[in-house]
């Protein structure tokens, strides 16, 4: 089987046999299923009856994968085995993020009585609390590139940056200014979400996940770097939805 989750500026395609080791790729969200499946046929060639789960958090994407795909080979995972698994109160339930979900599914499997604090850092920011056997509710926040690029979007003169980011306490370039300001921003939220969060569970651990966590990790004292925690919680969805 190979996992399929579309996030909105990458979608990773995965094969495991244990559920926490994964072959993996990340492409592109906007290149077409079938592209996609070429270039995933270069890590490993795909069976004549390969079955495929699909999951995520952008529908058109997903739309095209349905199409892509022969229907009986496509499962996608069901919220009754979510909402079953992680209790909740987010309303309405489905709108709950996909990726949101596997990385909730993934911690409480791994420290079902540990409180958690799980922050996704990818195209947007998440950070949900997994304590007290439930999932406590979150933040979402724009991502590091979608917030540089903002500022290069609302005004005349900012310039458009790549990470990673070098960062002074202040800047005296337009680029450092800016690198300061949104590297601070991040670091001052995620550190006080962190703050108030532990101040409801003190022992709440930190969990880091997403394209731009290794950049953050040693700002955030004692956080723990998991890859693959999507992906983890994503097949371990799926084999409670059998
Ligand atoms: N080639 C790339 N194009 C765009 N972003 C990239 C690329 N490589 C790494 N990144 C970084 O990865 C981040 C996206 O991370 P990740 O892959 O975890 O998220 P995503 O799946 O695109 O987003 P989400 O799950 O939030 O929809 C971006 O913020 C960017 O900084
Ligand atoms: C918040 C994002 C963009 C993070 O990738 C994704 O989980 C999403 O589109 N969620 C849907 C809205 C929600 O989680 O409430
Ligand atoms: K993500």
């Amino acid at each position: 089987m190979i996992l399929i989750a579309v996030g909105n500026t990458r979608t990773l395609l995965a094969y495991s046999e244990d559920g926490l080791h994964f072959q993996s790729i990340s492409v592109a969200t906007a290149l077409h299923p079938t592209h996609i499946l070429q270039l995933w046929e270069q890590t490993r060639p795909l069976l004549e009856d390969e079955d495929f789960a699909l999951g995520g958090v952008v529908p058109e994407a997903m739309q095209r994968w349905r199409e892509t795909l022969p229907p009986g080979r496509l499962r996608e995972p069901e919220l009754a085995v979510f909402q079953q698994r992680i209790p909740n109160s987010y309303v309405p339930a489905e709108s709950l993020g996909f990726d949101r979900r596997c990385c909730l599914l993934a911690t409480a499997r791994d420290f079902p009585t540990q409180s958690s604090i799980v922050i996704d850092m990818g195209t947007a920011i998440t950070i949900d609390l997994w304590a007290d056997g439930r999932f406590q509710g979150g933040r979402i926040l724009p991502g590091i590139t979608m917030s540089i690029h903002a500022l290069y979007l609302g005004t005349a003169l900012l310039p458009d940056l790549e990470l990673p980011m070098t960062v002074a306490d202040t800047g005296n370039t337009t680029a450092a200014a800016i690198q300061s300001g949104v590297w601070h921003m991040f670091t001052d939220a995620l550190l006080g979400a962190i703050q108030q969060f532990q101040g409801l569970f003190p022992d709440a651990q930190v969990l880091l996940t997403g394209g731009d966590a290794p950049l953050w990790q040693a700002r955030i004292p004692g956080s723990h770097y998991i890859p693959d925690l999507l992906l983890r919680g994503f097949y371990g969805w799926l084999q409670s939805s059998s």
